[in-house]
């Protein structure tokens, strides 16, 4: 899916809501224990019923891994489903990846192309031929971290080297690479007050905010200093959707919960 096509859809419905799938099997309904793949099951219920209020999709690959290879056959089977019946969603593997180059080169593969995953989260610690492999697929998204939402961030990310926060030279740096304009930024909503500083150096990017709902970050502050003419933002609830419920209403509630947030970004847009 290219930007403009994720612009439209965000113009289309109001909404520039992610929904994390952040399966947990202690978190689901007893109900869907008995099922074959309850993962997937969860998945599929939570989708269906919240496709229309969210523009994006982001299973987070530890969820998944956790549950070895039915959690990554769980994972297969979303994608898919994903893909074939909502291909208007625009899908992120969160996946946090990033190795030597021959390395990344594998995990590109794995989530472009076997996969099939519209775009990856990618830690950028290693460097510009460690993301080089991602960026290299050039109708797809590489989303690099930039300022995460965890308190860890000001460990090394808000740290100056040579005069200039981590943070800022992983943005003004990587924004020069080949096919620069496909990368994505990872900023959490729990620092919203830094997205001033982060539009003067990448003011048409699309950033990936995390850190609504369960962690507390604020819609209205990320909007107020983080969007953009094209919007620019894709703001992710994973907790604060998906586990609304424990019962046998968990997708209404779910609904619910995202319906809450798509009103309150359609009065941003
Ligand atoms: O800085 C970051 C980067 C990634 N995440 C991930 O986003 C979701 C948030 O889940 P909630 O339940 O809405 O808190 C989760 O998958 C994190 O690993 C992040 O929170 N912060």
């Amino acid at each position: 899916m290219t930007t403009n096509q994720l612009v439209e859809e965000i113009r289309r419905k109001r909404s520039f809501l992610c929904i994390g799938l952040d399966v947990d099997l202690t978190r689901i309904p007893q109900h869907l224990l008995k099922e074959e793949d309850p993962v997937f099951a969860f998945n599929k219920a939570i989708i269906d019923a919240t496709h229309h209020l969210a523009v994006a999709f982001k299973p987070n690959l530890a969820f998944y891994e956790a549950y070895g290879i039915k959690g990554l056959q769980a994972l297969g089977k979303t994608i898919d489903y994903l893909n074939e019946k909502y291909p208007e969603i625009f899908t992120i593997a969160d996946a946090k990846r990033g190795d030597i180059g021959n390395t990344s080169g594998m995990y590109a593969k794995a989530f472009f192309e076997d996969l099939n995953f519209d775009s990856v989260t990618v830690a950028p610690y290693m460097g510009k031929d460690s993301i080089e492999p991602f960026l290299a697929y050039e109708n797809k998204h590489t989303i690099l971290l930039a300022l995460t939402s965890n308190a860890g961030a000001y460990d090394f990310q808000t740290q100056k080297v040579e005069g200039v926060e981590l943070y800022k030279k992983v943005l003004e740096v990587s924004k020069g690479w080949k096919n620069g304009q496909n990368l994505m930024y990872v900023v959490g909503a729990t620092k919203a007050e830094y997205l001033t500083e982060i539009r003067k150096i990448i003011p048409e990017s699309f950033l990936l905010v995390p850190g609504v709902g369960a962690q507390g970050g604020s819609l209205q502050e990320v909007c107020d200093y983080g969007m953009n003419r094209k919007v620019g933002l894709l703001v992710n609830s994973s907790r604060g959707i998906i586990y609304a419920s424990k019962g046998e209403d968990f997708t209404e509630a779910a609904a619910e919960k995202a319906k809450e947030l798509q009103v309150q970004m359609a009065g941003f847009l």
